[in-house]
């Protein structure tokens, strides 16, 4: 199989030409080539198919590391975007993606940054899916714990907690928690955001099916959309720090599309017998 290995401010991701390759990716597959020991090693892998309709120019699909298949990766379609340029499969700097859920347009700008229409984020809980039945005002309790959250999805669910001090966070004790809760059925990516000021944040990211990672798009994309929408950020351009590297996200408020502009980066193609 040949791939090209890439990242999105240390998000990594291996991608597949799936038009040409023609590959049956399945879950005992993807797990063995994302061990970062005995296979190629990433957080997830990208497959570029055929569009299944002519309004897009391709299909995209995205796969955890442990092989299941989700429905929005922000970082890895910065690198698609690229990777397509890179290898000439398009000569568009405007192009169409769909995902199994999502529609996508990718920018490609002149400074290797991307820019990407997200979308337009999703409140209604069983478009999360979230069941908040048993829950009161999104408090989780833990232990003697109380946590506060807001959820939506960008295409894939998440969990917004904000922090004062982002340092002193478990981020993989609390966000495998919140991820394994009844609350969430399929799972869920949980943020910890502390508000730097009104147009600028930081945060740490629990990926569901992963843990903590470098960065996370749609999550950085999911943090200042539940800022905008609670009037604690600005609807111009929110300057988002991750561990990895900073983006930039713009959403001027709901049935607005959410844009998010960034790097993606190539670091070597290869070759693996599978
Ligand atoms: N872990 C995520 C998928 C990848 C998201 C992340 N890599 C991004 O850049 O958006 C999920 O299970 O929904």
């Amino acid at each position: 199989m040949k791939f090209s290995k890439m990242h999105g401010l240390g998000n990594d991701f291996v991608i597949v030409n799936n038009i040409k390759e023609k590959i049956k990716f399945t879950k005992l597959l993807i797990s063995n080539l994302s061990n970062r020991y005995l296979g190629i090693g990433f957080d997830q892998l990208l497959s570029i198919e055929l569009p299944y309709n002519k309004n897009y120019d391709f299909h995209y699909r995205i796969f955890n590391s442990n092989g299941n298949e989700v429905t929005q990766c922000g970082n890895g379609a910065r690198c698609l975007a690229f990777f397509l340029k890179l290898k000439k499969i398009t000569n568009k700097n405007k192009i169409k993606i769909k995902t199994n859920n999502k529609k996508m347009i990718l920018y490609i700008k002149d400074n290797n940054n991307i820019k990407v229409n997200m979308g337009k984020p999703k409140f209604y809980l069983n478009d999360i899916p979230f069941f908040k039945s048993f829950l009161k005002n999104n408090i989780i309790k833990l232990k003697k714990i109380k946590i506060k959250f807001d959820v939506l999805s960008i295409g894939n669910p998440h969990c917004i907690i904000q922090v004062n001090n982002l340092d002193k966070i478990n981020v993989n004790f609390l966000g495998s928690i919140i991820n394994k809760s009844i609350y969430f059925p399929n799972g869920v990516n949980v943020s910890f955001v502390k508000i730097i000021k009104f147009n600028h944040i930081k945060m740490r990211v629990y990926e569901r099916d992963l843990g903590e990672t470098k960065s996370c798009g749609s999550a950085a994309c999911a943090s200042v959309a539940i800022g905008i929408k609670k009037k604690l950020l600005s609807n111009k351009k929110v300057k988002v720090d991750l561990k990895g590297g900073s983006l930039y996200i713009k959403w001027k408020g709901l049935k607005n599309n959410l844009y998010m502009i960034g790097p993606a980066t190539h670091v070597y193609d290869g070759f693996i017998n599978i």
